[in-house]
């Protein structure tokens, strides 16, 4: 089931927390609505659930207006942060709970309950624990009580709102590939809510990014990334390099830093930034870049290492970060206090207010320089 948001506003007293929100949520999709606190995301689950109404705007299930519609006929199921479990009641008693309080007329009889419950329980992967009560349980193990509980009733779409805030890192993850798992194989249509990136970008097929009640740029994960539209979705998208500078014969200058630019006007302002995949070292300055950095800090990460550097000779408000495989670092041996050089790929540049970037490949730059002598 599609969900159409459309041009959805809403106030707090004197105080904008959604801003005329429009949005396509597509149907068998995991989407993630990412943004800091207080950028609407929770009042925008609400009120797509009926929690909560919109002071315009409508909302549209598979192409039918639910606006009016009443939170209990929307046929939605909900995981929350803070697992609502009843206490009193065991596992099973729990998932079935949804499905002993329809209506006698919609109500499945008490063996196709029975059997409903203990399908559930084998697609959480707790078949044994029906019997405990919540309190005998861990978090990660509610959230998954809590989830099937959300999908007795055979919800057409599923809303998850930081559903694995509360839980410690190493569970957060292991639960993010059990939902993905679970979400490939039964297709629902789920919103959740989150603010951390990773977590967007590691579950989702589509990611919004909100901030201050208006939706910043919409995309898959990988897109998201690569392709950044403002310096919003940049700032709030992983770590970013940034020079800032001013314009001057083909180059962005800072102090003793520069870096080569394709015909931009002289003399105006601009910001490059640069994803730590996006950049190299080397010994000494490149043909398109002259940033010195100086080694602060070096960390094995997994599968990369990452190398923190500061600038030397020019100035950012942030350290810079670059991240290299393991063969890589074994090649170059780089060591903390060493002067190195930045060789960027790939760079965004903004110039003056412009508020989308545009994107520079100094590799395809380089190589079409080189076939033009
Ligand atoms: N019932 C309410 N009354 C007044 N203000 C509210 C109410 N609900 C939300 N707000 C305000 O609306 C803004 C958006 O809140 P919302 O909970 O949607 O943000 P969020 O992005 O989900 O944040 P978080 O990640 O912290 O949960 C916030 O500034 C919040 O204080």
């Amino acid at each position: 089931m599609s969900i159409t948001i459309d041009q959805i506003s809403k106030n707090f007293g004197g105080f904008q927390a959604l801003n005329n929100v429009s949005l396509d949520i597509p149907e068998g999709q995991l989407t993630a609505l990412l943004g800091p606190s207080g950028s609407g995301k929770t009042t925008l689950l609400r009120i797509i659930a009926g929690l909560e109404s919109s002071d315009s705007g409508r909302i549209l299930f598979g192409g039918d207006d639910v606006s009016q519609l009443h939170v209990r006929d929307r046929n939605i199921g909900f995981v929350f942060q803070h697992y609502a479990l009843f206490r009193h009641l065991t596992v099973a008693e729990n998932i079935a709970f949804g499905l002993e309080s329809l209506p006698r007329k919609q109500r499945p009889s008490r063996p196709d309950i029975r059997q409903r419950v203990a399908r559930l329980l084998e697609m959480i992967q707790l078949p044994e624990l029906a019997k405990r009560y919540p309190a005998q349980l861990s978090g990660g193990q509610k959230q998954r009580v809590a989830l099937a509980r959300a999908l007795a009733t055979q919800p057409r779409i599923l809303l998850l709102d930081e559903p694995f805030g509360a839980l410690d890192a190493k569970v957060r993850k292991d639960l993010r590939r059990w939902l993905r798992a679970l979400h490939d194989e039964y297709h629902f249509t789920s919103i959740f809510v989150t603010h951390d990136q990773e977590e967007a970008l590691e579950l989702s097929d589509q990611v919004v990014v909100m901030s201050q009640g208006k939706v910043e740029q919409v995309n898959s994960p990988t897109g998201l990334y690569a392709r950044p539209e403002s310096r919003f979705v940049f700032d709030f998208l992983g770590h970013v390099n940034v020079l800032a500078g001013v314009v001057k014969g083909q180059k962005l200058v800072q102090g003793d830093a520069w870096v080569s630019l394709p015909a931009v006007r002289n003399d105006q302002e601009a910001q490059l930034y640069l994803r730590p995949h996006e950049v190299q070292l080397a010994r000494t300055p490149c043909a398109q870049a002259k940033l010195p950095l100086r080694i602060e800090a070096i960390s094995l990460i997994g599968s990369e290492v990452r190398i923190e550097l500061a600038p030397e000779g020019w100035q950012s408000d942030e350290i810079w970060e670059i991240g290299m495989s393991h063969a890589e670092f074994a090649r170059q041996n780089p060591a903390r206090g060493e002067l190195w050089y930045a060789v960027p790929g790939v760079g965004h540049l903004f110039v003056a207010d412009s508020a989308q970037p545009r994107t520079i490949d100094w590799q395809y730059t380089e190589a079409a320089n080189a076939s033009s002598m």
